[in-house]
């Protein structure tokens, strides 16, 4: 889709060039998101539609050398779609002040490396629909902190809702395009999961929040045989909220009632925990409880069946590089 803009000199041009090692470090940290280098603009914003812009967040100060500078951001709006975008900031761990971008931004924070529950998704789509809707010349813009993984879940989910494209495979392949010189947008695979259950309800309806007793937990890796393992489950009850409460901690007494290693099989046995709505499983190595071996996210309302397997390391998220490839986890 061809940029939307007129070939009108750019006020931008008449600031100070931008010299190079700010250039370089900008193109660095974007990694493989494309980047908007025209009229003077040296941004990391993408035009996925004419009317949908993802970009990296808006910076003020000595971070705004690797990033956007908000005031370029600004610049760059009004030039470009006057009194015609609205701003929807992703970022759970940080903000700025939307009078800084002229006003019209709505925050939907969530966390780094994470989904966002479908009822979240589908107020968002609500929102983009009834902006874009209201005049043809409106656009939005997307951003998260590095505008690719958390922006592209919610991008992705647009293109579903408004049928630009039909199922969620393409939404990502899409995405990726547009966003990255690689073609990896969304790579999160719980990211990914919940564009699927998106799709599911955007297409069949509702269904019923169902709820479910794990009772165990089998993991298949090497790495499991040799660590204490920490098991944490937090969940939000179906109420669509991104505020989940812990369900279990395994290395509180009690939780778990047996624990079978067999060779790579580690099997963890638990007094019926129940959970509801969405579920998000991480696992700690016991003497490094600070950063997971690795999580992930699912929805009882999805569960065909008893058993919730993950087949290969590239099915959770965030996984160790101490994983083999066919790290296993069943629940
Ligand atoms: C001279 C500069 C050299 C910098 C080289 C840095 C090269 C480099 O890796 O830059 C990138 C890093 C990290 O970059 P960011 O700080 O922007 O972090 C990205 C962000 O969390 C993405 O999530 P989201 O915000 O899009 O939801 C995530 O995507 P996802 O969640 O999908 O995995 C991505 O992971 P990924 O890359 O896909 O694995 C992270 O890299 O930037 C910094 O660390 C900023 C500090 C840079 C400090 C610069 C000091 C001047």
């Amino acid at each position: 889709m061809a940029s939307p803009w007129s070939d009108r000199a750019s006020p931008w041009l008449d600031m100070a060039p931008f010299d190079g090692m700010k250039s370089l470090a900008r193109k660095l940290v974007s990694k493989k998101k494309r980047r908007f280098k025209q009229y003077g603009f040296n941004l990391d914003l993408s035009y996925i539609t004419s009317r949908i812009i993802a970009m990296g967040f808006p910076c003020e100060g000595a971070e705004s050398i690797y990033r956007n500078d908000i005031f370029e951001v600004f610049a760059f709006l009004n030039m470009f779609h006057e009194n015609h975008y609205k701003i929807f900031n992703l970022c759970a761990e940080r903000t700025y002040d939307p009078a800084k971008l002229g006003g019209n931004v709505e925050w939907i924070p969530f966390s780094d490396h994470n989904p966002a529950p479908t009822e979240i998704m589908f107020s968002f789509c609500e929102r983009v629909y009834d902006w874009l809707v209201a005049d043809p010349n409106n656009v939005i813009v997307v951003h998260c902190k590095a505008g690719k993984g958390r922006t592209g879940l919610m991008i992705c989910a647009y293109l579903l809702y408004s049928r630009e494209c039909s199922d969620p495979v393409t939404a990502i392949q899409y995405y990726g395009e547009k966003r990255t010189k690689n073609g990896k947008g969304v790579t999160i695979s719980s990211q990914r999961r919940y564009l699927f259950y998106f799709y599911d309800l955007w297409k069949h309806g509702p269904r019923n929040v169902a709820p479910l007793v794990i009772s165990r937990i089998s993991l298949y890796s090497s790495l499991f045989v040799k660590c204490d393992i920490l098991i944490c489950i937090a969940c939000n009850g179906g109420n669509g909220s991104f505020q989940l409460n812990p369900i279990l901690e395994s290395q509180h007494a009690g939780s778990v009632t047996n624990l079978v290693r067999e060779g790579k099989y580690t099997t963890f046995f638990f007094s019926e925990v129940r959970i509801l709505g969405d579920v998000k499983v991480t696992i700690y190595d016991s003497r490094s409880s600070s950063k997971p071996i690795f999580y992930f996210w699912f929805n009882t309302s999805f569960m065909d069946g008893n058993v919730f397997t993950l087949a290969s390391r590239s099915e959770l998220d965030k996984p160790s590089k101490s994983l083999e490839e066919d790290t296993k986890t069943w629940y």
